[in-house]
């Protein structure tokens, strides 16, 4: 008696991932609606099924069809936007502030369509994805007929899809309650990462994967700079902080964990934690290397992904699956690393229990959905195939075969491709709205480079355009202790005091750019020499003199000022300036009352470069009439202070070391 199914493929290599690694050549699968019923070898199973079709293979590898353990699949219309820089750069730099202006749900069901082409041309079947407006991903990739974990983005600032994460916490629990049951969708929440996100917001999330069962997809330990701030911050590293959070309680998916210690992948060990394993991204960000051998020795689900298409630059699973291999190789100098069988299977069923849908999908067994592709085994680059070894077949995959291979893909019984024509999205169509895309976030790009301005709002920190006008005179000075004795003159009612080491580095810009940016660090210290408080600002110092009274006391005017969150790395990389100045000093500022108006009076001591002593007067000012008042009387204090007003320069600090 035979069983009937709706379909056989026969005469294949049945390269079947199963937990036995079963292999049968040749071999045939039987398939019934969406499941996978049996798989064996071929005599076997044409003597126990029949099926109203049996499709002939040509002797192809059929296989599991692989799993992308990580991306962000709308970014394929941001590929190429931003290449050769640090993950900060890149990502606060250019990816978020084209995202906040570009991305909206036309763009990502068009970059996810895209993305779904590319992938099943590459033969992924399964894909966890990160990123805004995700029911629209969710809608596009079971349109494209993919099977994807879509976790809905959570950040601590406004996003493309919400002004706050209360907002896209409430979408996130709406899109999964609406997804749950999906044949092809697992809805998912995605916290984007510890830095940016609260401890509130990892707590919410962990609660909402939890009461809802969905995995929660987060990047963990990406770069060593993550680390270090984390520990600076909490004391502790990323996973034991995100443990004492709850986030481990739920399904999760670590993105990256490139800097993990032992005892952290023991934590993984423990709550069965899924990782992805990204070595492009890795390494073009260069983020560093993941401890991927020793994650695997402790029997951690290790999944490997290609990161979006924007850090990468493709969604290439042979690609990454050959460089996960060579890296742990060549990082570990040994060899005998990440064989070639152990890296199919982290790219197909160890992937799949990574993203906690190992019962689905991941190997061709029964009982699991029929997610298959063909691999033809006859272009030049896989020949000749030596048959001693059968254990080469997973060497042949991995080291030799490339996405252009993949000729047939079906996914929950549904095929998608079928000798390499796609039968679910139209290429051409989507390519042209590619296009448009690009010239429009060209246009965007280049207008913001116009003005180091515009480069400065796009950060999209919080930048507070002031436009202060002040009176301002300096004069070089003997002695600062002199000028202190002066200053007890009852004439001037001191209102306030403070120390502060000043340190500034100016980023120098070539003509026309007029402007200059100062990156300063103030150190303020306590009247017993310690440094209570650091700040760091950002100026950008517009064309600074508007005029010059007598005595060259100037009208000046300096520009906009944010709080500097980055680091001056950050700032340098960034806005790439021509040269650099360093300017450090001591300053003892006073705030004065002097004939019934405010002036500050600093005393300057610059050491870097020593340039000596300088008094400095300055007064806010808004006014022409106030100005002249302010210039007249900065003359009198000068002349009280026992300053010489014939000796007033006009050149700032930074003007006085560049010339
Ligand atoms: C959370 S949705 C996507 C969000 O993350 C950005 N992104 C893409 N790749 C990475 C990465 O490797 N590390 C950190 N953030 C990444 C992307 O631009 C989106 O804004
Ligand atoms: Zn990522």
């Amino acid at each position: 008696m035979t069983f009937s199914a709706d379909l056989i493929l026969k005469n294949a290599i049945v390269v079947s991932m199963d937990p036995q690694f079963n292999l049968y050549e040749p071999g045939a699968v039987v398939i019934r609606q969406q499941n996978i019923v049996a798989a064996g070898r071929q005599n076997e199973i044409l003597q126990q099924y029949s099926a109203e079709q049996i499709m002939d293979c040509d002797g192809k590898i059929l296989m599991p069809g692989m799993v992308n353990a990580h991306t962000h699949v709308p970014m394929t219309l941001l590929r190429g936007l931003a290449d050769d820089l640090r993950l900060d750069v890149w990502l606060l730099g250019y990816m978020m502030p084209v995202e906040r202006e570009f991305v909206s749900p036309d763009f990502v069901r068009l970059g996810t369509g895209l993305a779904c082409a590319e992938m099943i041309r590459g033969g992924v079947t399964t894909f966890a994805d990160m990123y805004y407006f995700e029911e629209d991903i969710a809608v596009a990739t079971a349109q494209a007929g993919l099977r994807g974990i879509c976790g809905q983005t959570v950040l601590k600032f406004p996003t493309p899809d919400a002004q706050s994460y209360e907002e896209s916490l409430a979408y996130a629990r709406d899109y999964i309650q609406r997804w749950k049951n999906h044949p092809l969708i697992i809805p998912a929440v995605a916290p984007h990462a510890p830095y940016t996100c609260t401890d509130e917001i990892l707590r919410a999330c962990a609660q909402l994967a939890i009461e809802m069962d969905v995995p929660l997809h987060i990047h963990l330990s990406e770069t060593a700079q993550e680390v270090e701030n984390m520990r600076r911050e909490q004391g502790m590293p990323v996973i034991p902080f995100v443990k004492k959070l709850g986030l481990l309680d739920a399904k999760v998916i670590a993105a990256h964990c490139v800097h993990v210690d032992e005892g952290e992948m023991r934590t993984f060990q423990h709550y069965n934690t899924g990782i992805a394993h990204n070595p492009s991204s890795n390494l073009k960000l260069a983020s560093g290397i993941a401890p991927v051998k020793k994650m695997l020795e402790l029997g951690l689900n290790v999944g490997i992904g290609t990161d979006g298409p924007a850090s990468n630059n493709d969604l290439d699973m042979f690609e990454e699956m050959r460089l996960a291999s060579f890296l742990a190789k060549g990082s570990s100098g040994d060899p005998t690393a990440l064989p070639a069988l152990e890296t199919l299977a982290m790219a197909t069923s160890i992937g799949a229990k990574a993203l906690h849908v190992g019962h689905l999908t991941g190997s061709i067994e029964a009982g699991k959905r029929a997610d298959l592709i063909l691999l033809d085994l006859t272009p030049v680059h896989n020949s000749p195939r030596f048959q001693r070894d059968p254990q080469g077949i997973y060497s042949q995959i991995v080291y030799a075969a490339k996405a252009m291979d993949v000729t047939d893909v079906m996914v929950n019984g549904q095929w998608l491709m079928r000798d390499r024509r796609l039968l679910t999205l139209n290429e051409e169509e989507m390519l042209r709205e590619a296009e448009d895309y690009a010239r429009r976030i060209d246009i965007f790009l280049i207008q913001r480079e116009k003005s180091l301005l515009s480069k400065l709002l796009a950060l999209g920190e919080a930048t507070e355009e002031e436009e202060s006008f002040e009176v301002q005179v300096k004069v070089p000075v003997e002695s600062i202790a002199g000028i202190q004795e002066r200053l007890l003159d009852p004439a001037f009612e001191i209102l306030r005091t403070r120390h502060y080491r000043e340190y500034d580095v100016y980023f120098n810009f070539p003509p026309p750019e007029e402007s200059r940016l100062r990156y300063r660090e103030d150190h303020f210290i306590t009247p017993s020499g310690e440094v209570s408080r650091v700040r760091t600002r950002l100026t950008l110092l517009g064309p600074t003199r508007e005029y010059s009274f007598p005595q060259k006391v100037l009208l000046s005017r300096s520009r906009y000022l944010a709080t500097a969150t980055q680091s001056l790395r950050f700032y340098r990389e960034y806005f790439k300036p021509v040269s650099e100045t360093e300017i450090e000093k001591e300053r003892l500022r006073y705030l004065v009352r002097y004939q019934e108006t405010e002036f500050f009076i600093n005393l300057d001591h610059l050491h870097k470069p020593d340039l000596g002593n300088f008094l400095e007067i300055k007064s806010r000012t808004w006014s022409r009439k106030d100005a002249e008042l302010k210039s007249r009387l900065v003359v009198e204090i000068l002349e009280k202070l026992g300053a010489s007003p014939q000796q007033t320069i006009s050149q700032d600090y930074i003007e006085l070391v560049n010339t």
